[in-house]
């Protein structure tokens, strides 16, 4: 297995991929960490710090060539921007899989033949050397999919030149992509491409596997 640090130089067989991030209004996200510890924490600050720890870490992949967030946060588009990735406005109240279609169909105007990946933005602990294995397992497959680490949902879903996405997003999302025929990806030591982190004990496995440095900074801030 790849170690982290150790990343190929070239972008592997079906790449390189344009990948899709999907990124709600920032006042709205991550409801579930009410929880997560002491006091209020700072929602709005630790779903940016997520967002943007995970794509510095799909960018710093050498099988991604592009990333695209679909979003219509107005302070998430500038740190965004800074790190590489380019925002597209979101479809009005249409929701998840609305978003990563629109988000997939904006990447395919520019480049047909694209290879595209979605990819949540609350994977925090994304290493990118595990992240191009998952894309070089994808890559065999018309449509593939990435289980999260619960086994419910799903965290990256695939589709090959000329193939359509159909995202099937939210909640037990993983049996729904299975029965849409898309093949679920089974290899092992890729954790941090499955870590989303919707409530507190999420956020505890990822800040075990060891997150970026925003969100690191974030967590330090509010729990001390
Ligand atoms: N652009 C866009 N992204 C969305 C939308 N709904 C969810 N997302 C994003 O999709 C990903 C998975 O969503 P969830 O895990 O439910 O995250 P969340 O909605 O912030 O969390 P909860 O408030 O706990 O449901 C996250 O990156 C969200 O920001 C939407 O309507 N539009
Ligand atoms: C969006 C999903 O789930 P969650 O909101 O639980 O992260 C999903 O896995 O399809």
């Amino acid at each position: 297995m790849q170690k982290d640090g150790e990343l190929p130089t070239t972008p592997g067989p079906a790449g390189p991929w344009s990948l899709v991030v999907p990124l709600k209004p920032l006042a709205l996200a991550k409801s579930r960490l009410a929880g997560a510890g002491p006091g209020a924490p700072d929602r709005p600050g630790l779903a940016l710090a997520f967002a943007l720890d995970t794509v510095a870490a799909a960018l710093a992949c050498p099988a991604v060539r592009d990333v695209v967030v679909v979003t219509d946060d107005p302070a998430a588009a500038g740190p965004l921007a800074a790190l590489g990735a380019r925002t597209v406005a979101d479809r009005p109240a249409a929701g998840l899989n609305a978003a990563l279609a629109h988000g997939a169909a904006a990447v395919r105007a520019r480049r047909p033949d694209a290879p595209v990946a979605t990819l949540n933005a609350d994977l925090p602990a994304l290493r990118p050397a595990e992240l191009f294995r998952v894309l070089g397992a994808a890559g065999q497959f018309p449509r593939a999919f990435l289980a999260d680490a619960a086994d419910i949902g799903t965290t990256l879903l695939t589709a090959a030149p000329g193939v359509e996405l159909r995202p099937a997003f939210g909640g037990a999302s993983r049996l729904r992509h299975l029965s849409s025929g898309a093949v679920e990806i089974g290899i092992s030591g890729v954790d941090s491409v499955r870590r989303d982190v919707d409530t507190g004990d999420d956020l505890r496995a990822a800040l075990a596997l060891g997150v970026g440095p925003r969100t690191a900074e974030r967590w330090a801030a509010y729990a001390g």
